[in-house]
């Protein structure tokens, strides 16, 4: 496999956006943060390869997927996995915090509910939003509830994934957001939709998610659909909990991401017969 490190984003901070919106922590950084990415993975992509970005802030999806519309023209579809829906704008956000909102900037049909962000205008929200599925949610605001109904957000929770199992889930994900099995898929992948047992370092962990099980055959099939053009893999924080904590969180990114980009349980095949016994087994002489 080919792999290239394009190492970390470096960007500038126009400090004087930070306070141009309200209730947008972080707005100055996450402007000069955000544009950059979007401008590498668009690049990233239009050399014709997969482009994974880690994360750090769930904020940053808005510009990978961004990147990834402009790459593909477009013809993308979107599987947020998440505890959270991060819908909110910042009229409805309960934290102030960002990363509760890049699905709100990414669809189109909820471009009308922001005000003017100063800094954001190399985001062009062209994305509909019913190429967008969600899996994994159980914990949603009530505005963020509303937007999902009022919408029709394919939106799979918890609860979802228990009735149907995990197959049917993705299966039937990607058959709402890309019917005709032809669009470039571009997960989004929160750490924090499995549940704290398995990934416990992450600022807004919240128990009963999925498990890694889960958590990899979603990848495994995302892998297997031969479509998947960009990943994120976010808020992964290596500050929060014990050592252990943050090596059983690190792993569990780690066993996503490997079968998002063709790890298989099952081994691979050789292209080899079993080699042949050459020289023949020591036998033991009965006196
Ligand atoms: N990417 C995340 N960790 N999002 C958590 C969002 C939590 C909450 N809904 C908020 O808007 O503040």
């Amino acid at each position: 496999m080919d792999i290239k490190d394009y190492g970390n984003i470096s960007y500038t901070v126009n400090r004087e956006l930070e306070a141009s919106v309200p209730n947008m922590k972080g707005y100055a950084e996450i402007v000069g943060c955000t544009h950059e990415v979007s401008k590498n993975v668009e690049k990233i992509m239009k050399e014709g390869r997969m482009c994974l970005t880690l994360g750090g802030d769930h904020s940053i999806a808005m510009a990978t997927v961004d990147g990834h519309i402009k790459a593909k023209d477009n013809e993308v579809c979107l599987l947020w996995i998440d505890a959270h829906a991060d819908c909110n704008t910042n009229k409805t956000t309960p934290s102030g915090n960002v990363h509760g909102m890049p699905m709100a900037l990414i669809p189109y049909e909820l471009s009308d509910y922001w005000p003017h962000l100063p800094g954001m205008d190399w985001h062009k929200p062209v994305m509909s939003i019913r190429n967008v599925a969600y899996i994994g949610l159980r914990s949603v605001d009530s505005y963020e509830r509303l937007i999902i109904e009022k919408l029709g957000i394919t939106a799979f929770f918890m609860a979802d994934v228990e009735s149907y199992g995990i197959n049917t889930v993705v299966n039937m994900a990607l058959d709402r957001i890309d019917p005709e099995r032809t669009r470039s898929i571009h997960v989004s992948y929160d750490i924090d939709s499995l549940d704290t047992l398995e990934a416990p370092s992450t600022g807004t962990s919240v128990r009963g998610g999925l498990t890694l099980r889960e958590g990899i055959q979603i990848m495994e099939m995302v892998h297997s659909t031969g479509r998947l053009g960009a990943m994120d893999l976010v808020e992964v924080n290596p500050h929060i909990g014990s050592e252990g904590d943050v090596k059983k969180t690190v792993e569990a990114a780690i066993h996503v991401i490997l079968a998002a980009f063709g790890y298989n349980r099952r081994g691979y095949r050789t292209q080899d017969t079993l080699p042949l016994q050459t020289f023949p087994p020591t036998r033991q002489v009965i006196q």
